[in-house]
């Protein structure tokens, strides 16, 4: 286990259900009754395709109302928060990076990484943005259309657009899906240094055993079930 991480309960979720409700009124669990508790560093979800991991997320960052249960984020209980105070906190101190990049693809790299902070109001730090450009190695691709990249060029501007607000959470749904080995450990090591900085938390979803294992905590979702360990193969 990395001794970089110091676990204190960033996020908690305690009994923690989900349930779609479809149009004729049937309700379709995903889970019930989870619990769930990250502190700084890097936790993963991994587990089987259709299990809820990407569920799991959307209800501990707020993207989606829980069923069921209680999730605390850096001591808030979200889920009593309504639209407008949740929105406001999310802006404020969590990052989500989606599946599905959502950039806008006829803006510019650029313009899409400072378009949250443009419009949050917050001042956008050119270094800062450069400095992650040329870390995620998109140099030279500031200018071009989002929607002329390749899908993994995409993920890395999603993933430097969520970085560059300095949250401190980030949820990612799968951020090194789209990229090749290489460049996935090289995504993964850039999250995992942010994770690493005073104070921060990031969790990931991945399929990618192999990464999950880099982790500081991982938790498996199968059949219902949630179980967490670390890496060095301490059961919770
Ligand atoms: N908005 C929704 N409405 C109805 N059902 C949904 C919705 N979102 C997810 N589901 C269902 O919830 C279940 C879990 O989906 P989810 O995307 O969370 O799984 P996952 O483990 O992340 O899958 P994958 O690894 O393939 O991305 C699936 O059966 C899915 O069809």
């Amino acid at each position: 286990m990395d001794t970089g991480a110091q676990y204190n309960n960033m996020i908690v979720a305690d009994n923690l259900g989900k349930s779609f409700v479809s149009g004729d009124g049937t309700s379709t669990p995903v889970f019930s009754g989870l619990a769930f508790t990250a502190g700084s560093g890097m936790t993963a979800i991994t587990g089987p395709s259709g299990c809820g991991k990407s569920t799991l997320l959307y209800c501990l960052s707020g993207l989606e109302p829980v069923s069921q249960g209680n999730v605390w984020v850096l001591g808030e209980a979200i889920h009593e928060k309504d639209q407008r105070d949740l929105a406001l906190f999310r802006r404020t101190h969590i990052g989500f990076v989606f599946q599905a990049y959502n950039l806008v693809p006829s803006m510019s790299v650029w313009d899409n990484i400072q378009l949250p902070l443009n419009l949050a109001g917050r001042k956008v730090s050119s270094e800062r943005i450069s400095e992650l450009i040329t870390r995620f190695r998109l140099n030279g691709h500031d200018g071009d259309a989002a929607g002329s990249l390749s899908g993994g060029e995409q993920q890395r501007v999603a993933l430097i657009r969520t970085l560059v607000a300095d949250p401190d959470v980030v949820f990612a749904d799968e951020p090194t899906g789209a990229l090749d080995q290489r460049t996935g450990q090289l995504v993964f090591e850039e999250l995992k240094a942010f994770a690493h900085r005073p104070g921060k938390c990031v969790i990931i979803v991945t399929h990618d055993w192999r990464l999950a294992k880099l982790c500081d905590f991982v938790y498996i979702m199968q059949d219902g079930n949630l179980n967490g360990s670390a890496p060095s193969g301490v059961q919770v």
